[in-house]
């Protein structure tokens, strides 16, 4: 039994161990989103958040860091291979986002979920106290809450999951879709980003245990405790709207802006695509829309630049790999056929950008690309609209993000279908001052009401009192109203 009465586990910490070649070692931030929500979450608790340090072998000890406990989980060579690369990202991710990607299914990588599972509850049973609150986090760690039950009945365990929860139908190809569905049990709460997902979720419950649900509730037999009732719903995650805004003031900030145009050639039309370099983000598609609007000459190289950022990720797993190649192949197309000495059409980054460098690319971009094939939120859409104190720039936005569910304000776009694409990317390059200050309000509405504290209220309010729908879209919003 431990002595933090908040604990948070997900797969990984909000930092990354780096050991450079002479041995020594430091700490970075990890990437994507879920660290990016949890971390301000996490720095007003003051709990403990227990997680894998990013890299294979003995874990660290646990460390206070700036206001939270860190609790570092060892993950062998093979364990990063078949739990991480594999089960998690070669398996569960493909399945859960559409089958982009085809999910491949090995025994052994199974075998090696389970075990880690158990190991991430250990290892959360040990930090909390009698009737803490534990959050576990995320696809990696769907056994945790039932093994977390297991090993501590006192405690109240919330779920949530960041990526889309798929239909029945995907869901159902899974070997071992019933332990999955029986370890998220484990949760008095199981929060997903959109209401679709938390209906696809109440279906397979219905559908591969026959068990009975009513609205958001399902009723549970534990064995030896009787019944009880799981809650699950939607949460839409967010950012940390005020930091962004006060990280955009920033004079630092606001002279890189500047700079970062004048870098660029002080290009007429700034378009900005910010994603890990994963084939769920849809960069080939934006890419081949933007390939063919400067085919068309509908865009001309000489006054319009994409900057395209796309951070390594999962480096090591197949599809990524090939997605690099093509992705590095259709950008040397590109510049090729439309380049000039000292002017690139796409400027393509493969390394990750520091906050303020983010900040100042949100706040010169005119338009931000984000399309998405699947997408549990995309926080770099919401990252867009608070840094854009100015009121001016356009979001493209696929309809297939959690965040097309809330922002109203953005042009929405199927990816798949390359001539609507190119019609709103025009649209956007095209659109007066007066409709992007119109449309940017309203976005900007959405994530100063909506923001990441607003959240993780939320979500934890409802695991509290057991009530409430967590809807917080206005499409939830108006489902939970009908509802009553
Ligand atoms: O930990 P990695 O394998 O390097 O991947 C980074 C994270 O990617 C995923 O992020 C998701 O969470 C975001 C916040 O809720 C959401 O906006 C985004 O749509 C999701 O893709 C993944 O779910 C995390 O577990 C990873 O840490
Ligand atoms: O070079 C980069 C690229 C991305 N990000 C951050 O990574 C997160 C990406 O989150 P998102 O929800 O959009 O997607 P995910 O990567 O989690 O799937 C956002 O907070 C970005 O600001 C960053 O800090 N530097």
């Amino acid at each position: 039994m431990g002595e933090y009465d908040f604990v948070v586990v997900a797969n990984r910490l909000p930092v990354d161990r780096v050991v450079a070649d002479d041995g020594s070692t430091s700490w970075r931030t990890s990437p994507g989103g879920l660290v990016t929500a949890l971390e301000p979450v996490m720095r007003r608790a003051e709990g403990a958040w227990v997680g894998w340090s990013g890299d294979a072998g003995e874990a660290p000890e646990p460390f206070d860091g700036e206001d939270m406990h860190l609790v570092p989980v060892p993950l062998s060579e093979e364990e990063v291979s078949t739990y991480y690369e594999g089960f998690s990202n070669d398996t569960l991710w493909p399945l859960y986002h559409d089958v982009i990607a085809v999910p491949t299914y090995h025994r052994a990588w199974w075998d090696a979920y389970v075990k880690v599972n158990r190991r991430f509850a250990e290892a959360a049973a040990a930090q909390a106290a009698r009737g803490a609150t534990v959050w576990v986090q995320d696809y990696q760690l769907q056994l945790v809450p039932a093994v977390l039950r297991e090993l501590r009945p006192d405690l109240k365990i919330g779920f949530f999951n960041h990526i889309p929860f798929p239909p029945y139908e995907l869901f159902a190809q899974m070997p071992w879709r019933r332990q999955v569905v029986e370890g998220l049990l484990g949760a008095d709460l199981v929060g997903f980003q959109r209401q679709s997902d938390a209906n696809n979720f109440l279906r397979v419950c219905r559908r591969l245990l026959g068990l009975d649900s009513r609205r958001h509730r399902i009723t549970v037999r534990d064995d030896d405790r009787g019944e009880r009732q799981v809650h699950a719903a939607a949460f839409p995650i967010s950012i940390d709207t005020p930091a962004y805004e006060e990280l955009a003031a920033q004079p630092s900030v606001q002279s890189r802006v500047t700079e970062v145009r004048f870098e660029l050639g002080a290009p007429r039309k700034l378009l900005l695509g910010v994603d890990r370099l994963d084939y769920t983000k849809g960069i080939m598609h934006r890419l081949k829309a933007y390939g063919e609007l400067l085919d068309d000459g509908v865009v001309d190289p000489e006054d319009t630049v994409l900057v395209q950022v796309a951070t390594p990720s999962r480096e090591r797993v197949d599809s990524y790999r090939q997605l690099r190649d093509e992705i590095e192949l259709a950008v040397g197309r590109i510049n090729g056929e439309h380049g000039s000495i000292g002017r690139a059409a796409v400027h393509y980054l493969h390394h990750n950008q520091p906050r303020e460098e983010m900040s100042a690319l949100y706040q010169a971009a005119d338009v931000m690309l984000v399309t998405a094939l699947r997408d549990g939120m995309n926080l770099v859409a919401k990252e867009y609209a608070a840094s854009r104190l100015d009121e001016r720039g356009v979001l493209v936005l696929s309809e297939f993000t959690g965040a097309a569910d809330e922002l109203g304000g953005a042009l929405l776009v199927n990816p798949h279908d390359i001539s609507g694409l190119k019609r709103a990317v025009h649209q956007a390059l095209e659109m007066p001052e007066k409709e992007q200050t119109r449309r940017m309000r309203q976005l900007r509405r959405r994530v100063r009401t909506h923001d990441v504290t607003r959240w993780a209220e939320a979500f934890l309010s409802a695991l509290e009192t057991g009530q409430g729908s967590g809807a917080a879209t206005p499409e939830a919003e108006q489902a939970a109203a009908g509802a009553r």
